[in-house]
Formats: C-alpha cells, structure tokens, sequence
C-alpha cells in the first residue's frame, strides 16, 4: 500500500439467490470483481443505472453484508465480514432514510451514546460531554439531545444520523443516497455540513447518488458501475469533461438539482 492509501477493495464479488422459475434459486451476481483504492480524506462517489450494484457495494464496504469473494483492506488490516466493532469505529453509514435509521423510542442523546457504550471504556459524563459536542459539530444544541426524532425536522434528523455517524471518528463514511430525500435547500446545508466536517476531521467520503450537481460539487474521483463491473474509475473532472462514453454520459445527464 502507498502512504496515503486508506481502504483497498480487491476483487469484491457479491451473489444474491433469488427464487426461479419451479422454485430452482437463481445467483444474480450484483458484483463482479470489482477493485479500488481510495486515499485518506478523498471522496470518491459510485454512479450507475438501477440495479448496477452501487447499494450492494456500499454495504458491502460498511460491513452490513458479507462479500462472496473478494477482500476489503483499511490500511494494512483486512476487514473480515462480521468483525463488526473494528469496522464500526473506522467506517460508518449514513442512509437516505433518517427517519427510519433513527429509533423513535429512544432520545437522540441515547442513541449517539449507543456507540460509545460499546466501543470506548469512557464514563457516563464524557459520554454526554461526547455526545454534546458531536451535536454541536453538526450545526445542532445539546438540548437535542433529549429530544425524541418525531420533533425534530428532515434536516435536524439527518444532522442527527451524521452526529451518530461521527461518534467514533471514523475514517471513512459511506453514504448511500443519504441527500436524495431532503429538499433543495436543506440539502445544500448538509452538504457543506459534510465539506466542513471532512476538512476539520479529515475524512474520506464513500457516496452514492444519482445527482450529478451533488457529484461534481463533492467527489475527488467517479467510479461508474454498469452490471456489477467497474467500467471507469477517474477524477470527477475527467469523466465530466471528456467521456465519450454513451451510458456514463447518460448518467451524468440526469437532472437533479443543488438548489
Ligand atoms: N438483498 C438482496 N437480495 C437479492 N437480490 C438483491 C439484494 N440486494 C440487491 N439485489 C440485486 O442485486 C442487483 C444490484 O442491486 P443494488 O441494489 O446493489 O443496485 P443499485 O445500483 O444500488 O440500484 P438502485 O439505484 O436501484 O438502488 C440487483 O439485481 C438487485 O435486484
């Protein structure tokens, strides 16, 4: 590995059985070998059409699904498929939908604990001190702590997801469409949320999205899945500026906007 270089993917496959036909299971394969690097503090976003794989490989790199082959390293560690407390403390998800990944019977205080409770060895007041500072980084008080998510707004719980997700301070957060459900104006605050949060705790951003004003905007490099296979793996710059390639053209083409 190259000094800056954070996580290495390497050769990932990942097979799903769905029923056939007279019952006989199918192996759809979501992914085929797919390889890549990405550097301390990049942002690298994963782009393709519907059912190219983009979801499958961010949970697959968060640790939320097991590969069928393939290996994941951070640094020089492979990340094995159910080693889940180191790979929680190195890598976090955030989701498109906050109000579901939040728990409504819980205070939000208690659930950005939660991972300290788990992972770290600190009191019960360096916990809530921990947790009050992690709301601050997000733009949100420390009352929000005791606040429930059915009275926060979209943009208040999304601030809270990202607050959870940096309770470790991880090295890298893969965030799948975790923009897509927020209108225009809330979307460009998160956004510079993360820009900020990246340059102060210099993290690396694993991102899917369909937008590409969000891409271009934030993401050092592109990796274009089509079918389960990597088809291009560039700096943003260059794929917008000269591919002649018709399906990534088509997806860059797709109009979402910053607002
Ligand atoms: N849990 C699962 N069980 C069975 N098949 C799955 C599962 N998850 C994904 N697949 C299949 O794997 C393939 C890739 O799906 P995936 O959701 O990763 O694509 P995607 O590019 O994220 O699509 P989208 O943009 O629609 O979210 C699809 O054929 C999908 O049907």
């Amino acid at each position: 590995m190259t000094m800056t270089e954070l996580l290495r993917v390497s050769e990932l496959s990942k097979d799903y059985l769905h029923k056939g036909r007279w019952w006989t299971p199918k192996r759809i394969r979501a992914l085929k070998q797919v390889s890549f690097s990405l550097k301390s503090g990049e942002t690298l976003a994963i782009i393709g059409e519907t059912g190219s794989g983009k979801s499958s490989l961010a949970r697959l790199i968060a640790g939320a699904e097991s590969p069928t082959s393939g290996q994941i390293f951070l640094r020089d560690t492979e990340l094995k498929p159910r080693d889940y407390s180191y790979r929680c403390r190195h890598i976090r998800m955030v989701f498109q939908d906050s109000e579901a990944s939040l728990n409504p019977h819980l205070t939000i205080g208690r659930q950005l604990e939660e991972p300290l409770l788990f992972n770290t060895s600190l009191n019960a007041s360096q916990r809530r001190e921990a947790v009050a500072e992690a709301l601050k980084k997000v733009g949100l008080l420390p009352e929000h702590a005791v606040f429930h998510c059915h009275m926060m707004s979209m943009g208040q719980k999304q601030r809270a997801c990202i607050a959870r997700a940096i309770m470790l301070n991880p090295d890298i957060i893969v965030a799948d469409e975790a923009l897509a459900a927020l209108d225009s104006s809330i979307r460009a605050q998160i956004i510079n949320l993360l820009l900020d949060l990246q340059r102060d705790m210099n993290m690396s951003y694993i991102f899917v999205s369909h937008s590409p004003e969000i891409i271009r905007h934030m993401a050092d490099r592109i990796l274009v899945l089509r079918d389960g296979e990597v088809i291009a793996n560039a700096p943003t710059e260059e794929i917008f500026e000269n591919n002649p390639d018709s399906y990534i053209q088509s997806l860059l083409q797709q109009t979402y906007t910053l607002g």
